[in-house]
This record gives C-alpha cells, structure tokens and sequence, in this order.
C-alpha cells in the first residue's frame, strides 16, 4: 500500500506537487494520470525517499521509504531516466544490483526470463532500444519480489507487442496482490491496464476514481438528431434540464434526454427521424477537458469532478 498524506514539493517559486493526498491499494493496477508537467515524477520520486517533501509525508507498505531495512523487497521502482551503466550487460547490470541487497543469481535469471531479455542479456545495455532498456528497468524493479511496484511511464518507447506484454504483466503483479502503481500521460492506455485512476494537474489531485466510473462520466449524454422538423421536434423536447443546440441545418444536439427518449417523443408525434446517435466522449477527450486547468479543480479525494463535458461547446 502507498499513501500520500498532504505532500507538497515546492522548487524555489515552482509548486510541483500541492497538498497531495491518496491511497494506492493492493490488488489492482492504479493509474497514475497527469499531463507533462504535472507532478508524476516528482511525486513518485517522493513516494521512494529519494527527495524530500516540502511538506506532507509518503509511507509505503505502512513506513517512511526510508525506515525500510531491505527497501528492494518491499518497493521496486522504475524511474524514467535512466541510470544504467551502460558499458555493462543486461545480466551483470541486475547482478551489480542484487548484489547489493543480497538477492541470488537464480532471482537474477528468473527477472531475465520474465521480461524477455534472455537472449540480449549478454549484451552491452549500452546498445539497448528503449524498449529493452524499459524492460530491464522494469527487470530491476522486480528484481526484489516487491510487494509494491512503482513505474513511471514503462509504455515509452515499447512496440505494440511490448505493450501488450506490459499491459499483461501488471495485471498479473496487481493479481498476485500486488500494490502496482504506473504512472502514464495518455489516457486511453491507463484504460485498457488499469482498474483505479489517481488523476493530478499542476501538482493537485483531480480525480481518484475507478476507470469504470471514469469511463461511465466521460460519456457525455449529449445525442444528435437529425429530422426535418427540428422546430416542432425543439419545442416538444424542451425542459428545465435540457439544452438544446442547433449547429447545423436539420441537426439538434440535445443533452439532457436519453436517445430512447427522444425517439419516443419523435414517435408520439410523428416525427421522423434520419438520425438518433448518443455522442461519447472519448476518454481522451474527457481527460484532456478534466487537466485542461486543473487550478479549476479543486476536487475532494474519492471524488471525480468536471468529467461530464460539462462547458462543452453543445
Ligand atoms: N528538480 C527540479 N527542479 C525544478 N523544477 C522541477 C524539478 N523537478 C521537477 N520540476 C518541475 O516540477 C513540475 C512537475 O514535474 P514532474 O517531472 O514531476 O512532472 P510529470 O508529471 O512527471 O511530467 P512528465 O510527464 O513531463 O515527466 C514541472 O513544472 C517541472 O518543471
């Protein structure tokens, strides 16, 4: 389990991470969601001892980073630079690090096989893609048998195959009972891994919601319809919670009505329609809408705020 209590993380006039605050569960994959900028790294640089708050606290597995006596087997990490010596091999570089907290060759092997590395372990790190150097990184943060996992950003730089696998290989660690937290800028990844989002812009929590409830308010409840008798049609739908919009000759985008609704009016009065369709949002687009600025938000924990397209141009 990680917690984050009250952190702030202030750079000279700069505020990175403001008063923020959320749990990470075991058990579940949990996006760590932002646009550039937006506190990820700086946080789980915190969240691993290896910077220090402003102020708040950070406690993994129920202590301070630093209270832990073997770290390497509570919390493994992947940060995104990469701090690989580089004229070693993929083997020798794990080994170097086990060594230091007494992890066995064996442990070392198995890591190899795990992410795939078997057959360039021998190889210079030096001459590595990105790719591989994401899957040693993630190699070294395993290395352990960690009971909570941190990474930032492990999808750059991974070919579909390699994201894919990644995407397997999370869900397997969370299912294992894992505390797995993976920080990423793009959405729509963090929906197909993840089962719980922490959303941050410019340092403050904006969502910490399930992606299922996520998904649920990302898809906005405006339809569109198209009939020759948009006027009558206008009238017989209008309400106290209904807008209506006509951008387009024949077109209505109604938001507040169900399609079925609509359809149902439609038909009570015999109106024909040419089109009913429901438009969602996408989730990218609910999440760019929701960091768009985030010093709008200022949203309570547990809570998702602003994700319904609300102030949309309907
Ligand atoms: N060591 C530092 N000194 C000064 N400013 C910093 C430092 N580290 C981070 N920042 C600033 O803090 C803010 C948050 O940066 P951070 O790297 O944590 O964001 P991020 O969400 O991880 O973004 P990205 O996805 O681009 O890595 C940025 O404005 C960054 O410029």
């Amino acid at each position: 389990m990680i917690e984050a209590h009250s952190l702030t993380k202030r750079y000279g006039a700069r505020t990175a991470v403001d008063d923020l605050s959320f749990t990470v569960r075991p058990g579940v994959v949990t996006g760590f969601l932002g646009p550039n900028g937006a506190g990820k790294s700086t946080t789980m640089r915190l969240l691993l001892g290896l910077d220090s708050p402003t102020s708040g606290r950070t406690l993994v597995n129920g202590r301070r980073y630093a209270d832990h006596r073997a770290p390497l087997h509570e919390v493994g990490a992947m940060l995104e630079a990469r701090s690989v010596h580089t004229g070693r091999s993929a083997y020798h570089h794990l080994l170097a690090l086990a060594a230091t907290t007494g992890i066995t060759r064996r442990r070392v092997n198995e890591v190899i096989d795990l992410v795939g590395l078997r057959e360039v372990a021998r190889k210079r790190v030096g001459a590595f893609s990105l790719g591989m150097g994401q899957r040693l990184g993630i190699a070294g943060a395993l290395l352990g048998d960690p009971a909570t996992v941190l990474l930032d950003e492990p999808v750059n730089g991974l070919d579909p195959e390699g994201i894919v696998w990644i995407r397997t290989l999370l869900k397997k660690l969370a299912a294992e009972g894992r505390t797995v937290l993976v920080s990423s800028h793009l959405m729509s990844e963090m929906a197909l891994t993840a089962e719980h989002l922490i959303v941050i812009g410019r340092g403050r929590l904006i969502a910490d919601t399930s992606v299922t409830e996520f998904v649920a308010r990302a898809a906005g409840d405006v339809v569109r319809v198209r009939t020759d008798e948009v006027g009558r049609l206008a009238s017989l739908l209008a309400g106290p919670d209904v807008s209506i919009v006509s951008e387009e000759p024949g077109v209505l985008q109604v938001t507040g009505l169900a399609g079925e609704r609509i359809g149902r009016i439609a038909a009570d009065n015999g109106i024909a329609l040419a089109e009913l369709t429901p438009q969602r949002a996408s989730l990218e687009e609910a999440f760019m809408e929701l960091t768009r600025d985030a010093v709008e938000y200022q949203a309570p924990a547990a809570q998702l705020v602003g994700a319904t397209g609300k102030g949309r141009a309907v």
